[in-house]
Order: C-alpha cells, then sequence, then structure tokens
C-alpha cells in the first residue's frame, strides 16, 4: 500500500515537472491548447450558445449601431418587465430611456424560441506604459444567452428581428430635426415641431386620401422597390399659387411619416460637388424640400442656351441672352454654380440610391417655368396641384379656426367659393380670432364681406377687360 501511494506520488511529481518543462518551452501555445480543451469539455456538457453586442466596436471604437439598436428593443419590453432600470435621458429627446439595470435578466420568446438578455460590463485593461492612475473604465455589452437547438432561428431570424424592431423604437422615440445648409456647406438643425397634419391640412378629401395612400404606399415599398430595381425614393412637385399651403402640406407629410425635413438652400449651394456632398449627409426617413424652385437658380439656361444657339434671329438671340435682372433679395445666387445637370444628379444619380426611404419635394407658384427634365416622372413622380380654397377646403378650415362643422351662413360662403377665388391663407386669415370679443358669426360675416369684396374685383377686372379670372385677387380683408 506504501508503496502504491510512493509511485502515485512520484507520478504526480515528475507530471508537474514535465508540466513545468513545457510551459517554460511553449508558455503560449500549451495555455490556448489547455483552454480549448477545457471549453470544449465544457460545451460538451453545456447545451446553452452566448453571443455579445458589445457597446464600442471596431478599430476607432465607435459607439455600435447593433448595441444601440438591442437597447432599443429591450428597453420597449423592459418597461413592462424588468424590476430594476437604469433611466437616461436620449441624445436627441427629452423621453427617459430605459434599460435593464445591471443585475436585471430579460427573457423574450420568439417563435417558440426562448432567449435570454442581460445587461453586463468588464473593464478595459489599462495601458501598461501608462505612467499615471487612470480611472478603471468598464466596456458595456448586452449578453444573450439561448439553447443551441435554436442556433439557426436566432442568427437567421431573431437577431434582425430585433435590430428591426429596435431602430422603429429609435425612430419613434427620437426628437425630430429641421436641417438648413443656409450660410455653411454643412447642415445644422433645430427641432422639428411644425403642427400641420393631415387632418388641418384644407384641400378636397380625395385628393388628400389620394396623397395620404401614396404616402404609405412609398414608407412600406423597400421590397417592391428592391423588386423592380429603383432606388427607394419618391419625387413630389408641389405646385399652386402663393397661400394654397405648399410649405403646410409638406409638414403634413413629414408628420404623418415621422421623417425629419432637410430645407435644401440651393442658393447657398457654391457647386455640384457640394451639393452631392450635402445629399450624402442626409439619412433615410427624411425629405428633402427645395422650396421655389423656379427662384433658387437659372436652372433652364444652360438647355435654352442650346437651343438659341440654333436660331436665325440674331437680334432675338441677343435679347434673350441677356442674363435676366435678380429678384431683389437674391444677390447672393450669382455665387451659387450649381447647374441644371448638377441638380438633375442629385435627385436621380447614382449617389442619390445611397440609403434609401428619402422624399424629395420641390414647390413652386410657376409650374411652366421648370425645365421639363427637371420634373419629368421618376424625378418628380407624383404632381400635386394645390388648389385654391374650395368648400371642403373651407369646411376644414371652419373646423380648425372656429370649432363649428355647420352653420347657417355656410351656403352663402359655398356659393361665393364657386365665384371667387380665394387662397386657403387668405380665408384662414379671416377665420382667425385676432381678439376676445369676436365671435364665430363675426368671424364668418367676416369671410363673407371679404368673399364678395373679390367678386365685385373680379367682376370689375373683366368688365375692364383685364381680368381673365386667373390673375390672383387682391383680398382687402375688412375687419
Ligand atoms: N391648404 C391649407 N390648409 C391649411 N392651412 C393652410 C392651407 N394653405 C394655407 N394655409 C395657411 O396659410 C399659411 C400659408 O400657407 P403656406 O405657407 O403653406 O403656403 P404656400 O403655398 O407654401 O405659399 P408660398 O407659395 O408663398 O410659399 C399657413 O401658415 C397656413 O396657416
Ligand atoms: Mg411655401
Amino acid at each position: 500500500m506504501v508503496e502504491k501511494w510512493a509511485w502515485l506520488g512520484s507520478g504526480v511529481a515528475s507530471c508537474m515537472l514535465l508540466w513545468e518543462m513545457l510551459k517554460m518551452y511553449f508558455p503560449h501555445q500549451l495555455g490556448f491548447y489547455v483552454a480549448r480543451c477545457s471549453r470544449r469539455l465544457l460545451s460538451f456538457f453545456d447545451p446553452y450558445l452566448y453571443f455579445t453586442i458589445p457597446e464600442f466596436a471596431g478599430e476607432r471604437m465607435k459607439r455600435s449601431e447593433a448595441y444601440g439598436a438591442v437597447k432599443a428593443y429591450l428597453s420597449a419590453s423592459c418597461s413592462q418587465r424588468a424590476r430594476s432600470f437604469r433611466v437616461e435621458i436620449g441624445e436627441d429627446s427629452d423621453r427617459p430611456l430605459l434599460s435593464m439595470g445591471g443585475h436585471e435578466e430579460l427573457t423574450d420568446d420568439f417563435q417558440g424560441a426562448r432567449v435570454w438578455w442581460s445587461s453586463r460590463s468588464h473593464p478595459v485593461e489599462r495601458s501598461p506604459s501608462s505612467w499615471y492612475q487612470t480611472p478603471q473604465v468598464k466596456r458595456r455589452y448586452y449578453h444573450l444567452s439561448f439553447h443551441k437547438r435554436h442556433r439557426e432561428l436566432v442568427i437567421n431570424s431573431y437577431l434582425s428581428h430585433v435590430l428591426r424592431e429596435g431602430r422603429a423604437v429609435t425612430v419613434t422615440n427620437r426628437q425630430r430635426k429641421l436641417f438648413t445648409n443656409i450660410k455653411s456647406s454643412h447642415w445644422n438643425h433645430v427641432p422639428f415641431e411644425h403642427p400641420s397634419t393631415f387632418d388641418t391640412l384644407a384641400m378636397p378629401l380625395a385628393k388628400k386620401r389620394e396623397i395620404i395612400g401614396d404616402l404609405i404606399a412609398f414608407r412600406n415599398g423597400k421590397d417592391y422597390y428592391a423588386k423592380i430595381g429603383k432606388a427607394w425614393k419618391r419625387g413630389y412637385l408641389l405646385y399652386g399659387p402663393p397661400g394654397t399651403g405648399k410649405s403646410t402640406m409638406i409638414a403634413a407629410m413629414a408628420n404623418f411619416l415621422d421623417y425629419d425635413i432637410y430645407d435644401l438652400e440651393l442658393t447657398a449651394v457654391k457647386s455640384n460637388t457640394e451639393l452631392r456632398k450635402l445629399f450624402i449627409e442626409t439619412t433615410g426617413k427624411s425629405i428633402i424640400v427645395i422650396e421655389d424652385i423656379d427662384c433658387s437658380l437659372d436652372l433652364t439656361s444652360d438647355r435654352k442656351a442650346k437651343k438659341k444657339k440654333s436660331a436665325d434671329d440674331k437680334e432675338t438671340e441677343d435679347k434673350k441672352n441677356a442674363p435676366p435682372p435678380l429678384p431683389p433679395g437674391m444677390e447672393d445666387r450669382e455665387k451659387s454654380k450649381v447647374t441644371l445637370s448638377g441638380l438633375l444628379n442629385f435627385i436621380d444619380g447614382l449617389w442619390s440610391a445611397c440609403g434609401g426611404e428619402r422624399i424629395l419635394v420641390f414647390t413652386t407658384n410657376h409650374v411652366e417655368k421648370l425645365d421639363p427634365a427637371l420634373i419629368r416622372r421618376g424625378r418628380m413622380d407624383k404632381h400635386i396641384e394645390m388648389p385654391y380654397c374650395c368648400f371642403e377646403a373651407f369646411k376644414v378650415l371652419a373646423k380648425n379656426y372656429t370649432d363649428v362643422e355647420e352653420h347657417e351662413i355656410f351656403g352663402q360662403i359655398k356659393e361665393l367659393l364657386e365665384e371667387v377665388k380665394i387662397t386657403p391663407a387668405d380665408v384662414a386669415e379671416s377665420l382667425m380670432q385676432k381678439s376676445e370679443d369676436k365671435g364665430v358669426v363675426e368671424r364668418l360675416e367676416n369671410l363673407v364681406r371679404v368673399l364678395k369684396s373679390a367678386k365685385e374685383e373680379t367682376e370689375k377686372g373683366v368688365a375692364n377687360g383685364s381680368g381673365s379670372g386667373e390673375e390672383e385677387e387682391e383680398i382687402v380683408e375688412d375687419n
């Protein structure tokens, strides 16, 4: 018996000696080999798989988008199920963002599979060369565990589901922004807080429904656009007289789709290259707006010049070649070298496809002045005429401004609106409450007076032979 123990003792001692010698000659390979064997042994008994999603990733240790999406995804279910939370204020939102507390574990069920999420952190190793004492930094990460029989499901479906849902939550929670490029070659932004919606927008109901349907089809059309091989973007041209609600419609679109707005001031863009740069800086889920496109640049000049060359009449050609005088306040545009082809490229070129889910909106008061190439379908897919105020539109404004849906004066207003061209802006101004003592009836009567005087103006114009009925009426408001 004693002999056996002696043999065992010397055996163990020899093994240890061998181990130390091996460690001395193969310090790295041995540790790695042992770790691998122990992992294999563990995985043989442990049926679970583990994923980590670190907060910072990549060479430059950028904040990982996946981490943000997982955080948003879990914050949605956190508020229902977790018991301890971390509360943060989002970067660009006033809403508190809940995330799971340090020792919390959340279960999630997906297509019959159960997974577990937890938020963890590990200390970052201090650089040995650092001579001063830095505080211990911890890197956070999400830890996902699940049974290995769900491996395919988690990798192929569940993770994409989490990222998709998480991004959607981020979009809903964020404070939407209104960007502009004035006085800078970069976008600056302010919170977008315009209250206009399709409910408050005054226009014929059928037209409104058609536009809403079009926007919904666009928003849900990612797969469709991919199938037909078209970049996921859509162009709208809004045209009509001043005050018919073009800008109001853009705000309603942005509120409906939950998109940001990039209000592009073309006169502030110095070159086509800068225009492209600005485009690349825009994000998805946004509306890029160019207001009053006909005034922004002399976009038709290069095409017209080509046509003029072939004209026979030299005198007329000289006259046409003379640069048109710039409207007051627009002298700056001379500095801009954006050309029509630069703009066409911006709308339709290869770069325009990057990012996807963008709507482009041009507005103009003079659609006839625009180059056909600029507004052809494919660039400006949907042309929307913003009309003068009809009775249907008036009813929306009356409800907005006076809270009245039916009134005996409405009949008179309906008849007058059929004869007079008046913009929704002018109707809204007549209905607006400007002092406490003006009641609803007085405001409606005020509108009737305005409509009657507009009608008289039109009739006078027709009698003098100067009014074709197409000119804008000067509305003299009688308060
Ligand atoms: N269709 C409309 N529905 C609701 N409000 C409207 C409508 N049209 C005009 N308004 C009111 O009139 C004001 C001016 O409208 P808006 O700025 O949208 O006109 P616009 O067509 O963009 O004019 P412009 O061509 O001069 O830019 C808005 O603030 C809004 O209150
Ligand atoms: Mg406008």
